[in-house]
């Protein structure tokens, strides 16, 4: 969710153009196939492919109608050998639990590829924040950590924001989780506001991870920055801040999206204009008579195509149709393999999630070590250390793409199963 929340109710008809294939059968595909080119065991594979745990929860709301609303929420941690479970929280219509299930398993990748001392987690309340009240909204978020509190903590499971959630809501759970636990460490939960021992530098992570991989994917392909015609879809928190960093580097962002239609103009837009221009849901495309649907977004030609909305975008029905050159991965889930196999064909290079949306992990672990030592560092602090664990991560899947002749798709997958299998081996689970 953009970065702050205000009470504004959305009446605007959602066109829901997102071609949605089940993410956790996406998540088993690649896993099998980097677990193949490994050569482990099946009890790897029968490790991996669900998560350890799994809480479904219902969260009775105090609605402001004064009726009671019953939510549906979840919480998956999908492995802890390496450490506590790391991930977000989704507030979103549709999610489900294959859904919350497969992004806990890319958290387990991310957290491996990035060596942080994590497994992956997610969590997810299926429900339509842009209708809700703030007061609902506190509600609910309360709500959630009350049911779920046995299961996570600083040590445990360590939640965050994601699609429609921000640093106001981590706020409430914290505030929550304190009256639960007495005063428990701020650890628990990550991208807090500053002033309640949130990290400098968490609102941006994200993109600026995205933007420090796509830097080192331009050095490789030799490629300026400046000019470059880029598409985004989805103008939320990893959106937007994208876009100003590339606007600002001299690219071209040609169009953008959110979850009502895109715009689009070949002689670039004002980025600036749009940012200050949106709503705290990423919402800016209402503003403009002459939109485009999201499909028709993604199949304009541009050099850079950047799926940051939610899953499941690019698939075999409209790979065909893809002109770029890069697809980066900004969202979780945004391309599933049929469509990467499409895209490798038309030599379209796609620079994978869990390697290049982990910036926002990153500085969550940096939070969480703050909090755990009293001690906070600067911004400048966290950037460098951000932009060196994004390049490093970068240079080792490359490395093993070239060493496997793989994707960086399935090399991502290959050094996150591996840090994963390491520590489970370690502690006597399976055996590699
Ligand atoms: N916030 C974070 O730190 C991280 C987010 N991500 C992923 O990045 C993606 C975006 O997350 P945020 O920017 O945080 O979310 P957000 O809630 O701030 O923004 C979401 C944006 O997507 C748009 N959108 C929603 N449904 C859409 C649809 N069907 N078609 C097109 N646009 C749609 C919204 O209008 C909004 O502009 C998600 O896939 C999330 O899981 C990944 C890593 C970290
Ligand atoms: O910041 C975090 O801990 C998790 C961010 C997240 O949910 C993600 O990377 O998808």
């Amino acid at each position: 969710m953009a970065d702050s929340i205000v009470e504004s109710k959305n009446q605007m008809v959602e066109r829901k153009e997102g071609i949605q294939d089940n993410p956790l059968i996406e998540f088993h595909s690649i896993l099998k196939e980097a677990m193949d080119i490994l050569n482990y065991p099946d009890e790897v594979f029968e490790l991996l492919k669900e998560p350890l745990r799994f809480l479904e929860v219902k969260i009775p709301v105090r609605m402001d109608d004064h009726t009671t609303k019953i939510f549906r929420g979840f919480r998956a941690q999908h492995n802890d050998a390496t450490g506590p479970t790391k991930g977000g929280i989704r507030f979103h219509t549709d999610v489900t639990p294959e859904e919350v299930k497969a992004l806990a398993g890319w958290m387990s990748m991310k957290c491996g590829i990035t060596g942080l001392p994590y497994g992956g987690a997610k969590g997810g309340i299926v429900c339509d924040p842009r209708t809700m009240s703030l007061q609902e909204l506190e509600r609910l978020s309360r709500g959630y950590v009350r049911a779920i509190s046995q299961i996570v903590g600083p040590t445990k499971d360590i939640p965050a924001p994601d699609v429609y959630t921000n640093s106001q809501i981590m706020a409430w759970m914290l505030d929550e989780y304190n009256f639960i636990r007495e005063f428990d460490n701020p650890g628990f939960i990550t991208g807090k506001p500053v002033a309640l021992g949130g990290s400098k530098g968490r609102e941006t992570a994200t993109s600026k991870g995205l933007l420090y991989t796509l830097q080192k994917v331009l050095e490789v392909k030799n490629l300026p920055i400046k000019d470059l015609k880029i598409i985004i879809q989805g103008f939320g928190n990893v959106g937007s801040h994208l876009a100003l960093y590339l606007y600002e580097l001299g690219a071209k962002i040609v169009g953008i999206s959110d979850v009502l239609g895109g715009i689009y103009d070949e002689k670039g837009l004002d980025i600036p204009y749009l940012m200050d221009s949106r709503d705290s849901f990423g919402v800016v495309t209402n503003l403009f008579k002459k939109t485009i649907s999201n499909q028709e977004l993604l199949e304009k030609e541009c050099d850079v195509l950047v799926p940051a909305a939610l899953g499941g975008q690019i698939t075999k029905r409209n790979a065909e149709k893809i002109k770029c050159q890069i697809v980066l991965e900004a969202a979780n889930g945004p391309t599933t393999k049929e469509a990467i196999n499409i895209l490798e064909e038309k030599e379209i290079l796609v620079v994978p999630d869990i390697l290049a949306n982990s910036g926002g992990v990153i500085v969550s672990y940096f939070e969480w070590c703050q909090n755990n030592q009293g001690y906070y560092w600067s911004e400048r602090e966290v950037d460098e250390k951000l932009k060196e664990k994004m390049e490093t991560s970068f240079e080792q899947i490359l490395h093993v793409s070239k060493k496997y002749r793989t994707n960086l798709k399935v090399a991502a997958y290959i050094v996150g199963i591996q840090a994963l299998a390491e520590t489970s081996q370690l502690r006597g689970w399976i055996k590699i």
